[in-house]
C-alpha cells in the first residue's frame, strides 16, 4: 500500500484492492485537511471527489486519456494521484504547487483556466482533434459540477456532443447540490429529481431526463462515494461509444464534519492559518464588507433597487442586502452573461440593478455589458470585487483587465474608490445615475484607513500637494497608499509630486487635465493591466487637450503572471513605491537637462542611482 508521497502517477492505482482503495482515500482526507487547513484553498470541493478521483484514475489511463476539469478548483486529489502530493506545503504560494490544473506541472494537465463552465467545450474539441486524427482509442472525459453546469457554455457545448453520436466523450456531472450555497434553477431541480431515480449501480440506465431527451445517454445516478460503483459506471460509459453522462452524487466537504456541518458553502475556500508565531492583527473589514453593509442601506432607501449574483452572493456580499430585501436579491448561478443582459432587462423595467461579480468573471459579460447594457444607456450598476491583483487563484483570477476592457464602453462610468470612505461615496454617486451604466470596483481583502483629501480640483481629489510641480501622481483607487509612499521617496530627494486621485477614472475627469498641465510630468499608477488601462486613457486625453507633459504609466504588465501572493503580482510588474520612484527620478533626471532655477542637484543615494 503506497504512501501518498510514494504515488507517482495512475498506474500505482491499478493493482489496489478494494480494501486499498477504501484506506486509500482515507488517507487522502486526513492528508487535504491537514495541509490545506495550513495552506488555505479549495478543501470542501476536494474533500467530496476523493472517490470519483480516483475511480477516474483507475478506470482512464491519464494522460493519454484526457480527464478535463472545469474551474479545476477540485483537482487537489487529481494532483496527489498525478505524483504531487510532496507539493502541498506550497500550495498556492508564488514558485510552489498551483490551486489548480498547470501543465507546466504535469502532462496529466489540460485545462488551466479556472474560470467555470468551459470543460465540456475543451472535452467536445479534443474528441473532433482525436477523431480527425485517427487517435480513436483516446478517451476524453469532463468533469463538471452542477454549479459549472448552469453556465451557458456549457450548454452550448453539450448541444454539439450530443449532435455527434459517433463521438465517444465522457461527461461526468460531479453533483454535490451546491456551488457555494445550494445552487438554484430549474437544472438544479431536475438533476435533483434524478437523483431520486434509480441507481446506475444496478447496471441499468437511469430515469429518461435532459440529458437522454438531448440524445446522450445517461449513468446514474450513481453514489460518488462508493469506488466500486463509479467504476463500474465509468467503466460502462469508457465503454459505450457515443457520449455519454454520468451522473455522480457527491457531498462537498465529505468526511470532515466542520465542513459538512457548514451551511455557508461546505468549506468551499477556507483561508490559510496565520503562521503561530505572527501577531494577531486587529481584523479590518473587507472591501467586501463595506460594500455590502452600503447597498443593504441603499436597498431600504431605494425600493427600485435590486441586486443580482452569480452563484456568489456572500463571497461578492450580498447577503445582508438578501436577508433584507430577499424579494429583490436575485441569484441567477454561475451565468455571468445571463445576469448582465438580465439585469438590462430589470432596467429597461424601471428599476436599478446592482451586479456584483469578482472583476475577472465580468470578461466574459463583455458584449452583454456593450450592447445589452451600454447601448441602451440602462442605468445598470456593477459592482466588481476581487478587482487587480489577487494572486493566491492564478492567472485567470486577478482582476486584471476590466479597467481596459471597460474604457471602450461608450457611456459608461467607472468608479475606483481609494478607501471605505470613497467605496460608500462611489457607490451612491453609481445608483443615482439613472442614465447610464455604472462601474465599482475594488480589490481582494481589508481595507485600508480613510485617506482624507486636502482639497478637489475638477472631480479630482488631492491628496498631497507640491511645492515644486514636478510630478502629478495619478493614483488610481487602492494604489494611493502606494502613490503617498511614492512621492515621501521622491520629496527626500528634491522632486515635488502632488498625488491626486479621481476616484472617478472614466471618463478622465477634467481636473486632471488641468492639473497635468501644471505640471512637467503626469504619472498613472493602477492595479490594473497597463495596456489600454486608465494610463492610456489618461496619456490620449492630455494629447488630445495639448497638454505637454510627459506621460508614464504604471500597471501589471500583459501577462497572465503566475499564483502567488497579491504583493508578489504587484511587485512582478514594478507596482511598488520603490520601484515607481526611482523610474520618475529617471525620468525627470533624464528631462531635467539645465540644472532647476533655485534647487541643489539629485543628491547622492537618488533613487535614480
Ligand atoms: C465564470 C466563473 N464564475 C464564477 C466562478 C467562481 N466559482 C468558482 S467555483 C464556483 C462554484 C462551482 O460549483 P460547482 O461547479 O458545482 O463545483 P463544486 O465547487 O461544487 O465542486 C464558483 C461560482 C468561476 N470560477 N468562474
Ligand atoms: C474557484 C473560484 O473561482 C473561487 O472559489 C475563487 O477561488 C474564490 O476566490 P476568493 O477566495 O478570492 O473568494
Ligand atoms: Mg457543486
Amino acid at each position: 500500500m503506497p504512501q501518498l508521497d510514494e504515488i507517482t502517477g495512475p498506474a500505482d492505482l491499478r493493482a489496489l484492492s478494494g480494501a486499498e482503495v477504501t484506506e486509500l482515500a482515507a488517507m487522502i482526507r486526513r492528508f487535504l485537511v491537514e495541509k490545506v487547513t495550513r495552506t488555505g484553498g479549495h478543501l470542501g470541493p476536494n474533500l467530496g471527489v476523493v472517490e470519483l478521483t480516483i475511480a477516474l484514475h483507475r478506470v482512464f489511463d491519464s494522460p493519454r486519456d484526457r480527464i478535463l476539469w472545469d474551474t479545476g478548483h477540485q483537482t487537489y486529489v487529481h494532483k496527489i494521484l498525478t505524483g504531487r502530493a510532496a507539493g502541498f506545503d506550497t500550495l498556492r504560494r508564488r514558485g510552489g504547487l498551483s490551486g489548480y490544473p498547470c501543465r507546466a506541472e504535469s502532462a496529466h494537465d489540460v485545462i488551466e483556466n479556472s474560470h467555470a463552465s468551459t470543460a465540456l467545450s475543451y472535452a467536445d474539441g479534443l474528441a473532433k482533434a482525436y477523431e480527425i486524427q485517427g487517435s480513436t482509442d483516446r478517451s476524453v472525459v469532463a468533469v463538471i459540477g452542477d454549479g459549472a453546469l448552469t453556465g451557458g457554455m456549457a450548454w452550448e457545448a453539450l448541444n454539439n456532443i450530443a449532435a455527434a453520436k459517433h463521438r465517444p466523450l465522457v461527461v461526468v456531472v460531479n453533483d454535490n447540490g451546491r456551488s457555494y450555497a445550494p445552487t438554484v434553477g430549474g437544472l438544479a431541480d431536475h438533476l435533483a429529481a434524478l437523483r431520486t431515480g434509480p441507481r446506475a449501480d444496478a447496471g441499468h440506465l437511469g430515469p429518461r431526463g435532459l440529458f437522454e431527451e438531448l440524445g446522450l445517454a445517461y449513468l446514474g445516478p450513481v453514489d460518488g462515494h462508493d469506488i466500486e460503483a463509479l467504476e463500474s459506471a465509468l467503466t460502462r460509459a469508457k465503454r459505450l461509444g457515443r457520449p455519454v453522462v454520468v451522473h455522480c452524487l457527491t457531498e462537498k466537504g465529505r468526511g470532515h464534519r466542520p465542513a459538512e456541518q457548514d451551511e455557508a458553502d461546505r468549506f468551499h475556500a477556507v483561508r490559510a492559518q496565520p503562521a503561530a508565531a505572527a501577531p494577531a492583527r486587529r481584523e479590518r473589514p473587507s472591501w467586501t464588507d463595506v460594500f455590502g453593509a452600503e447597498l443593504a442601506e441603499l436597498g431600504a432607501e431605494r425600493p427600485d433597487l435590486v441586486a443580482i449574483t452569480a452563484a456568489m452572493l456572500a463571497p461578492t456580499g450580498l447577503s445582508r442586502f438578501a436577508e433584507r430585501h430577499p424579494e429583490r436579491t436575485f441569484d441567477v448561478g454561475i451565468a455571468e452573461q445571463h445576469a448582465v443582459t438580465s439585469a438590462a432587462g430589470l432596467a429597461l423595467g424601471g428599476l436599478h440593478p446592482v451586479v456584483a461579480l469578482y472583476a475577472t468573471f465580468l470578461n466574459r459579460a463583455f458584449d452583454q455589458v456593450l450592447m445589452d447594457v451600454a447601448l441602451h444607456r440602462a442605468p445598470v450598476t456593477f459592482v466588481l470585487d476581487r478587482a487587480g491583483a489577487t494572486g493566491d487563484d492564478g492567472p485567470s483570477h486577478n482582476g486584471m483587465w476590466d479597467l481596459s476592457l471597460l474604457q471602450l464602453v461608450p457611456g459608461l462610468r467607472v468608479a475606483a474608490p481609494r478607501d471605505g470612505a470613497t467605496l460608500r461615496r462611489a457607490l451612491r454617486e453609481a445608483v443615482a445615475v439613472d442614465d447610464a451604466p455604472t462601474v465599482v470596483r475594488f480589490p481582494k481583502g481589508s481595507v485600508g484607513e480613510d485617506i482624507p483629501a486636502l482639497d478637489s480640483c475638477g472631480g479630482v481629489d488631492i491628496l498631497r500637494r507640491a511645492e515644486h510641480p514636478d510630478v502629478l501622481l495619478v493614483a488610481v483607487g487602492t494604489m494611493a497608499t502606494t502613490c503617498l509612499e511614492t512621492a515621501d521617496l521622491l520629496a527626500g530627494h528634491g522632486f515635488g509630486v502632488t498625488v491626486v486621485d479621481p476616484r472617478w477614472v472614466k471618463p478622465v475627469p477634467s481636473g486632471l487635465l488641468e492639473l497635468g498641465r501644471e505640471h512637467r510630468m503626469v504619472a498613472t499608477v493602477e492595479d490594473n493591466g497597463r495596456v489600454g488601462g486608465v494610463g492610456a486613457a489618461v496619456a490620449q486625453a492630455l494629447c488630445d487637450h495639448g497638454a505637454t507633459a510627459a506621460v508614464r504609466t504604471f500597471g501589471i504588465a500583459q501577462d497572465f503572471p503566475d499564483h502567488g501572493a497579491r504583493g508578489d503580482v504587484l511587485a512582478g510588474s514594478g507596482l511598488t513605491s520603490r520601484h515607481i520612484a526611482r523610474t520618475l527620478a529617471e525620468e525627470l533626471a533624464a528631462l531635467d537637462a539645465v540644472p532647476r532655477q533655485g534647487r541643489p542637484a539629485p543628491a547622492a543615494g537618488h533613487p535614480a542611482h
